[in-house]
C-alpha cells in the first residue's frame, strides 16, 4: 500500500511538472495561455522588479539548495528517499507556478524584429531550445530526472542506482545542453520587453553560476578524474571548440 501510494504521488508530481513545463513554453512565448510575461497590470518599475526578482530567486534558492548531495542526505531523514526526487520535482513545480501567477510585466519594448525572415528566425530557435532542453533529459534520464524511475524501482523492489555519468549525444557537444536549450529559448524572441530581457538576463546568470559553482562541483566529486577529463575536451555551454583546443590540435599536427 506504501509503495503504491509513493508510485501514485511519483505520477501526480511528474503530471504537474509536465504541465508546469508545457505552461512555461506558452509563458516565455507570450502565447495562448491566459497569463504570459508580458499580460497582466503594469505597476511602477521598481516594485515590479523588486516582485519578479523575488520570484526568480524562490526559484534559484528552491532549486539549488534542494540539489546539493549534502542537503539530499539531511532532508532523506525526514522524506522517504523513493519519493525524494519527485519531492524536488512537486516544490520545483510549485515555484513556477507562483512565478507563472505572481509575474509583473514590464511591457516597454526594448527591441522588436520586424522581418518576417526574422521573425522566422527567432520562432524556430525557440522551438528548437524547448526541442534542446527535452531531448536533453532523456540523453542523462528522463524518468531519473524527474523521480518517476525511483517511485517505480520502489514500487517493484528493484534496487534505486544512481544515473551513471552520461556522454550521450548532446553531452558530447557541450557540458550543459539543458541550459542551453532554456538560454536559447529565453532570449530568441521577436519582440523583446524590459520584462522578459529582465527574466532572460537573470535567468542566464543564474545558469552560468549555478553549473559552474554548484552542479559541477558536485558533479567532480561524484565522478572525479572522468568529469576533470570531460571538461578539459567538450565545452561547458557553447557549442564551439576551445581555442586551446584548436592549438593542442595545431601542435599535434606540426
Ligand atoms: C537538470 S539536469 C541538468 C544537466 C546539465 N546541467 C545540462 O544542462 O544538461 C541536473 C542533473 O544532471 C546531472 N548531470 C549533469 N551532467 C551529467 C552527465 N554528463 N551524466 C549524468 N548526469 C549528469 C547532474 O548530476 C544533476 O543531477
Amino acid at each position: 500500500m506504501k509503495k503504491a501510494i509513493a508510485f501514485l504521488y511519483g505520477i501526480v508530481a511528474y503530471l504537474i511538472f509536465l504541465g508546469t513545463f508545457l505552461y512555461a513554453i506558452a509563458f516565455v512565448g507570450d502565447f495562448l495561455v491566459p497569463k504570459t510575461i508580458n499580460s497582466g497590470t503594469e505597476i511602477d518599475f521598481w516594485p515590479a522588479l523588486g516582485v519578479d526578482v523575488a520570484l526568480m530567486t524562490l526559484f534559484a534558492l528552491q532549486h539549488s539548495v534542494m540539489a546539493r548531495p549534502g542537503f539530499k542526505r539531511w532532508w532523506t531523514k525526514f522524506v522517504p528517499k523513493p519519493i525524494e526526487r519527485s519531492t524536488f520535482v512537486l516544490l520545483s513545480s510549485l515555484a513556477l507556478i507562483l512565478l507563472y501567477w505572481k509575474w509583473v510585466p514590464m511591457k516597454t519594448v526594448v527591441w522588436e524584429v520586424s522581418s518576417p525572415v526574422g521573425i522566422v528566425i527567432l520562432y524556430v530557435l525557440f522551438a528548437l531550445g524547448w526541442l534542446i532542453v527535452l531531448l536533453a533529459t532523456f540523453m542523462i534520464n528522463h524518468f531519473d530526472l524527474f523521480g518517476l524511475k525511483q517511485v517505480y524501482e520502489y514500487l517493484k523492489n528493484i534496487e534505486s542506482k544512481p544515473v551513471e555519468f552520461k556522454l550521450t549525444l548532446f553531452y558530447r557537444i557541450v557540458r550543459h545542453p539543458i541550459m542551453l536549450g532554456f538560454i536559447i529559448a529565453f532570449w530568441a524572441t521577436p519582440v523583446m520587453t524590459l520584462g522578459h530581457l529582465i527574466f532572460a538576463v537573470t535567468t542566464t546568470l543564474y545558469i552560468l553560476v549555478a553549473i559552474s559553482y554548484l552542479e559541477e562541483s558536485d558533479l567532480v566529486k561524484m565522478h572525479g578524474e572522468k568529469y576533470r577529463e570531460y571538461q578539459k575536451k567538450v565545452p561547458k555551454i557553447l557549442p564551439f571548440p576551445r581555442k586551446n583546443n584548436k592549438k593542442r590540435e595545431a601542435h599535434r599536427t606540426i
